[in-house]
């Protein structure tokens, strides 16, 4: 078939939308199409449910919920200001490995299940394009090569784990997030390389079930993607008040896996050896790429972006800024905000303009959330891009604190420790963004987050009546101080 962006043919076509990658931004692409009636096939390679159900947030979290349960439970400091005190606590790894595993195998069965009953043809094996409109699918296990097309094509192969130049991994010793939700043995002593979210979210599982960590940053501070003042108070709870010991400014520059695993780290700056460790085992969350070698981007003539595949905010993928007709792109692969929530948002944009709804994805309002003990979460604009907004656009920044320490329900749970920032326009009140370390901070995002949807003023916000006494309060209190900022 010649493409020349004109044809629309539905008929013609195997079917109307061919998604390739069954992650959560494939997934939502593909239900939201079967529900609004168009024929969809969805291709992939290896697990249903891709990495969030397989290898990350879902076992993570599963990992995170008994470890952080331990961790309460060992607690005898907090425990004693409640006047309780428990036995020494013992706990089953092989039980709380099984624990996640179960909880994986149950959502990718019920996601696959989804699947099947909105209609959509479900295809194991590898997809690459085959010019414009058109997929060939390697089949699983045969290796059998058939193409197939479709009106709309949607990419959404995802990302997997980056490992720099220089380490090795044997996947026991040495391993990345793939094997850590395995949670096979607990290394007396293990070294994290990265102190983004899978380092934090590991080193709160493994500190929890009894691990020495040492976490390593190549950056000078830890935690450099967050909120400088969010990540000095979470880093005293997180790291400091733990059995952490956190090393910043420093590279791991080579990683040799065995027994012990040896560790050469160099002085960023000078780039010179200024100590090897050796450890029992080492996790390497340095980063993750986007999967888009074997697409054949180049039968498109599209060019990636060290492997992001580039697309408007509409998630139309784009050639010299221009956009490739009836070809999308979603997920991690495009490299906006690597989460499972946005890859799902970017699914349902992109069938939505495949409907012929234009519609387009609104980053700022998508909130992100660490699911550490207690939670790290934020929504909108860094403290350093709002600043430069307001400058570029003339208005003042406004900028209020709101404690933990002085929120009843925190004080009766005994977490007082805990830090909202928020970030608004002192002129027209609208809320640019916020940064929470505390409690149940991942749950206190989405009231700002949707506010920020809707690009709300804190002078209608601070009106709203929060439950007494709830951890929402930390917000109320910070609309009211925001509200006054604006009307003084
Ligand atoms: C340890 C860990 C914890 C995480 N925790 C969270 C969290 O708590 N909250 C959160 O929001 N995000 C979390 N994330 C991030 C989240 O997992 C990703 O953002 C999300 O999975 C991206 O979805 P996706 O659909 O873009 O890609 P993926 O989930 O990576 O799915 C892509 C799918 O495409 C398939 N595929 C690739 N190439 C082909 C091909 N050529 N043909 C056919 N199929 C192909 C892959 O096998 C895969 O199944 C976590 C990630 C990790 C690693
Ligand atoms: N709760 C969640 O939503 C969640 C949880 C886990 C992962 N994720 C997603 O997965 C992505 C990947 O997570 P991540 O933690 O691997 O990446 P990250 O980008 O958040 O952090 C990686 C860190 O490793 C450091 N680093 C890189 N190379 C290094 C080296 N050689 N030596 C020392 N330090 C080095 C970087 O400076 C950085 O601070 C995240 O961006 C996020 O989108 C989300």
């Amino acid at each position: 078939m010649r493409f020349d962006g004109s044809l629309f043919d539905g008929s013609s076509f195997d079917y109307d939308v061919i998604v390739v990658g069954a992650g959560y931004g494939g997934f939502d692409a593909a239900k939201h199409a079967a529900d609004h009636g168009l024929r969809v096939a969805i291709v992939e390679s290896r697990d249903m449910g891709g990495t969030c159900v397989n290898r990350g947030c879902v076992p993570s979290k599963a990992l995170l919920a008994a470890s952080g349960r331990v961790r309460e439970l060992a607690d005898a400091e907090h425990l004693a200001g409640f006047g309780i005190h428990a036995a020494p606590v013992r706990f089953e790894r092989q039980k709380i490995a099984d624990h996640a595993n179960q909880l994986v195998a149950t959502i990718r069965s019920n996601l696959t299940k989804t699947l099947e009953r909105a209609g959509a043809t479900i295809l194991r094996g590898q997809g690459r394009l085959a010019g414009h409109q058109h997929v060939t699918v390697r089949e699983s296990g045969s290796g059998i090569e058939r193409t197939i097309s479709a009106r709309d094509v949607i990419l959404a192969t995802g990302s997997e784990p980056f490992v720099p130049r220089g380490i090795e991994t044997d996947g026991r010793t040495v391993f990345t997030s793939d094997e850590a939700v395995n949670l096979e043995w607990l290394p007396r002593w293990l070294a994290i390389i990265g102190s983004g979210y899978i380092g934090l979210e590991f080193a709160d599982v493994y500190t929890a079930l009894g691990c020495e960590v040492t976490m390593i940053e190549a950056l000078d501070r830890v935690m450099p993607t967050f909120d400088p003042d969010i990540a000095k108070l979470a880093a005293r709870t997180l790291i400091n008040g733990r059995d952490i010991d956190a090393r910043a400014g420093v590279l791991a520059r080579k990683v040799t896996p065995g027994c012990p695993v040896k560790i050469e780290l160099a002085d960023m700056a000078t780039k010179e050896l200024v100590e090897t460790l050796e450890v029992d085992a080492v996790l390497v969350a340095t980063g993750r790429v986007p999967t888009s070698a074997v697409l054949n981007l180049a039968a498109v003539g599209v060019e990636t972006e060290r492997g992001f595949v580039p697309v408007d905010e509409r998630m139309r993928v784009l050639v010299g800024g221009e956009p490739v007709p009836h070809l999308w792109a979603v997920g991690d692969v495009t490299g906006k905000m690597m989460l499972a929530h946005t890859a799902a948002a970017q699914g349902t944009v992109a069938v939505d303009n495949i409907l012929g709804h234009s519609r387009q994805i609104d980053y700022r309002s998508i909130p992100a959330a660490t699911f550490t003990h207690p939670e790290i979460s934020s929504v909108g604009l860094s403290e350093a891009d709002a600043k430069a907004l307001a400058e570029q656009e003339g208005f003042e920044l406004g900028l209020v604190r709101s404690y933990f320490k002085a929120n009843s329900k925190a004080l009766a749970e005994l977490e007082g420790e805990g830090l909202m920032k928020l970030l608004f326009n002192k002129a027209s009140g609208e809320v640019l963004g916020a940064h929470i370390f505390g409690l149940h901070a991942a749950d206190l995002i989405q009231e700002i987050a949707n506010a920020v949807a809707r690009r709300q003023s804190v002078l209608q916000l601070a009106t709203e009546v929060h439950t007494h006494p709830t951890l929402s309060e930390v917000v109320e209190v910070a609309y009211k101080q925001a509200a006054m900022a604006v009307a003084g």
